[in-house]
């Protein structure tokens, strides 16, 4: 059934002993209601991107949404990019050299899925959990050495 709108699921994962609760919004892909999802994009920490390898339009609307999600969340926010549906291979019209590319031009992780058969999609997850959580940590990190210095120079200040 096509998404209308926006859907969202809960899954919570084990990633290195630590819990870690995944809230994924599924945006609908249709063009006639793109300017409904731009509206959630503020606030997302990762973004996956889906095209479908046995069909082209599917791919060709990748460099929009690629565009969408910078302009909108900001070019510091991780995105991942899926071909999915690969166990249908004889009617693959998106070879899987012209994902690659793609992705390594926007510099993003690529794998080609199948949500039918359960190809690659935890793994796909895990790489873009791993990369919103080394983000973080390196943003908790950074926080608190600023608060650290700034800690310091009070106390050198009331000195
Ligand atoms: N063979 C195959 N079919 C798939 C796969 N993933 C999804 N489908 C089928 O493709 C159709 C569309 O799937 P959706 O999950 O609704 O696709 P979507 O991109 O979310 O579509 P919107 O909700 O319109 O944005 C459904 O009939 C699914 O069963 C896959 O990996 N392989």
């Amino acid at each position: 059934m096509a998404t209308i709108g926006i859907d969202f699921k809960i899954k919570t994962v084990m990633f290195n002993d630590t819990r870690v609760k995944l809230q994924i919004w599924d945006t609908a892909g249709q063009e006639r209601f793109h300017t409904l999802s731009t509206s959630y994009f503020r606030g997302a920490q990762g973004f996956v991107l889906v095209y479908d390898i046995t069909n082209l339009k599917s791919f060709q609307s990748i460099t929009i949404w690629i565009n969408d999600i910078y302009e909108k969340a900001g070019d510091e926010v991780d995105v991942i990019l899926l071909g999915n549906k690969c166990d249908k291979e004889s009617e693959r019209v998106v070879p899987k050299q012209k994902g690659e590319k793609l992705a390594w031009e926007y510099g993003m992780p690529f794998f080609e899925t199948s949500a039918k058969e359960n190809v690659n999609i935890e793994h796909a997850f895990s790489v873009l959990t791993k990369e919103i959580l080394e983000k973080k940590s390196g943003v908790l990190h950074d926080l608190d050495v600023v608060s650290l210095n700034e800690a310091k120079k009070r106390t050198c200040c009331a000195f």
